[in-house]
């Protein structure tokens, strides 16, 4: 918004320069009521020629001592400003309490009843200077905010007020804020001006916190520290002359929560979250926009992502690939070059997407560690790299206590030696801890989970033989278990 800002104030200020020296000019060349007979003259006469009009209105401007000062919703296309979003949600909050129309909404329960100005107009003192800002929509839907007030009150309003209402209301935004989920939608869908078409989102109401996260306790505290470190390190980020971004890599077979950790993470920060679907986009300029139209304080999601990406970095899925079939291989290679790559992704998060995005978590998750590119899981990419394994004995006692609320129980012994060599993913675990027919029945819940880890054990250990028959000298046997 600075730069927008910056360049509708040059031009204004050399516009200013000009007006003022032909005021002073004709403030001494004529007696003052010679001067409103002539602007009256000027006036009635331009207005009534329609086709002077647009010079009528800068004759207007030109006596007038107001100032306007415009923040549009979008600079050009995708380029959404910042700013009018602050704008809007600061008036929004501005002396509700004068408002006659109000619009209600409820954030998270917790969060209650949130009440916004819905009036087009807005007065506010600011300083002794009074300013009145208005909403205006154009024709084809763009909104606008104008800021009025007298020209004597330039220096305050461009030197501090503007700054001012911007950071009370990024301020607002992130205390009253509903977490929003965006996804992206496909490009074939984006409309004409890409306007408000690039995601469509929904509040998101997740119930996930790291307290019912069931994974290794120091692991958790290794996780929030993070997080919380990230989230304090503005000044930090500054110093050492980072973007002031973090990458986690979530990895680990399905159902061990990996997307639970990310709507505990939203949720813990209050971000948003952008969960992007890359087989929806077909060029890595379309990925560009996606990312650049993101806001702050958010975290980029891209689950799965060895399914989206292969490891030469091309697209695996998309419908895109049979068409690329079909016309042959120079067309193939024209196709490539276009596409979501790998490496379009990893140069946007270290480059550009670096330079403008402040304040932002990127995550991706895999259930194949293997199979990633080396240069995806390189140090300083992904900053954090966190196993989400199959359920401990710490786990499930977390797990035990959200749906059972028990904190031990005979059973306890047994469950914790069978899940040292059993593997069942925390989903599985909690699927037999849940109510039936919403009734608590710890001693069932716990047999039945007893007799589902003895029979899973079993399982494994004649798949276990059966491998290890087929490939003799293989080591197979136990060096999984380990592992987990
Ligand atoms: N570590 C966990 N703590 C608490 N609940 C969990 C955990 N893991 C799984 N669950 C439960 O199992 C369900 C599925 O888990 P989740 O979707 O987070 O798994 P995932 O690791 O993302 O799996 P996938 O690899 O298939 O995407 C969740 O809704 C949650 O109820
Ligand atoms: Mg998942």
């Amino acid at each position: 918004m600075m730069m927008g800002l910056g360049g509708a104030m040059g031009t204004f200020g050399s516009s200013m320069a000009s007006l003022f020296f032909l005021w002073a000019t004709f403030q001494q060349m004529f007696p003052d009521h010679l001067k409103i007979a002539i602007k009256e003259f000027l006036l009635s006469t331009l207005q009534q020629v329609s086709f002077v009009q647009r010079f009528s209105d800068h004759i207007i401007n030109f006596f007038s001592p107001y100032v306007v000062i415009s923040f549009p919703e979008y600079e050009g296309y995708y380029h959404f400003n910042h700013a009018f979003a602050a704008i809007d949600t600061y008036l929004g909050a501005k002396a509700i309490d004068k408002a006659h129309k109000l619009k209600a909404s409820q954030v998270k329960e917790s969060k209650g009843l949130v009440l916004k100005r819905d009036e087009a107009k807005v007065r506010d003192v600011y300083q002794g200077v009074h300013v009145w800002w208005e909403t205006v929509t154009s024709t084809d839907g763009y909104r606008t905010q104008k800021l009025t007030f007298h020209r004597r009150g330039l220096e305050i309003v461009t030197g501090s007020y503007i700054k001012h209402v911007v950071e009370e209301g990024i301020s607002i935004e992130a205390k009253s804020k509903k977490t929003k989920l965006f996804t992206n939608n496909p490009s074939s869908n984006w409309d004409a001006t890409n306007k408000g078409s690039l995601w469509r989102h929904i509040d998101f109401e997740h119930p996930a916190s790291f307290k019912t996260l069931a994974m290794d306790p120091t692991k958790k505290e290794e996780v929030l520290n993070d997080l919380e470190a990230f989230r304090n390190g503005k000044d930090y980020y500054k110093k050492i002359g980072k973007a002031w971004k973090r990458g986690y890599l979530l990895y680990g077979p399905p159902g061990t929560g990996k997307s639970t950790m990310i709507a505990a993470m939203a949720n813990h920060l209050n971000y948003n979250i952008y969960d992007i679907e890359l087989t929806a986009i077909k060029t890595n300029s379309e990925l560009r926009k996606l990312l650049t139209a993101t806001s702050s304080k958010s975290m980029i999601v891209i689950e799965d992502i060895d399914c989206s990406v292969d490891l030469t970095g091309k697209r695996k899925k998309g419908d895109g690939d049979l068409r690329v079939k079909k016309e042959g291989e120079q067309r193939k290679e024209d196709q490539d070059q276009s596409r979501v790559t790998l490496s379009g992704l990893l140069n946007f998060i270290d480059g550009i997407w670096s330079a403008c995005g402040q304040e932002r978590i990127i995550v991706f998750t895999t259930n194949h560690m293997e199979k990633l590119d080396p240069a995806l899981i390189r140090r300083g990419r992904m900053d954090m790299h966190i196993e989400l394994s199959y359920c401990s004995f710490e786990a499930f006692k977390v797990l035990a206590k959200n749906y059972l609320d028990v904190d031990s129980h005979p059973l306890f012994g047994e469950i914790e030696s069978l899940l040292k060599d059993t593997k069942m993913a925390p989903a599985d675990v909690a699927e037999k801890l849940m109510a039936k027919n919403q009734t608590v029945d710890v001693d069932g819940s716990l047999t039945d989970l007893v007799q589902s880890l003895e029979r899973r054990r079993k399982e494994q250990r004649d798949q276990d033989d059966d491998d290890h028959k087929k490939k003799p000298g293989g080591k197979k046997l136990g060096m999984f278990r380990g592992l987990f």
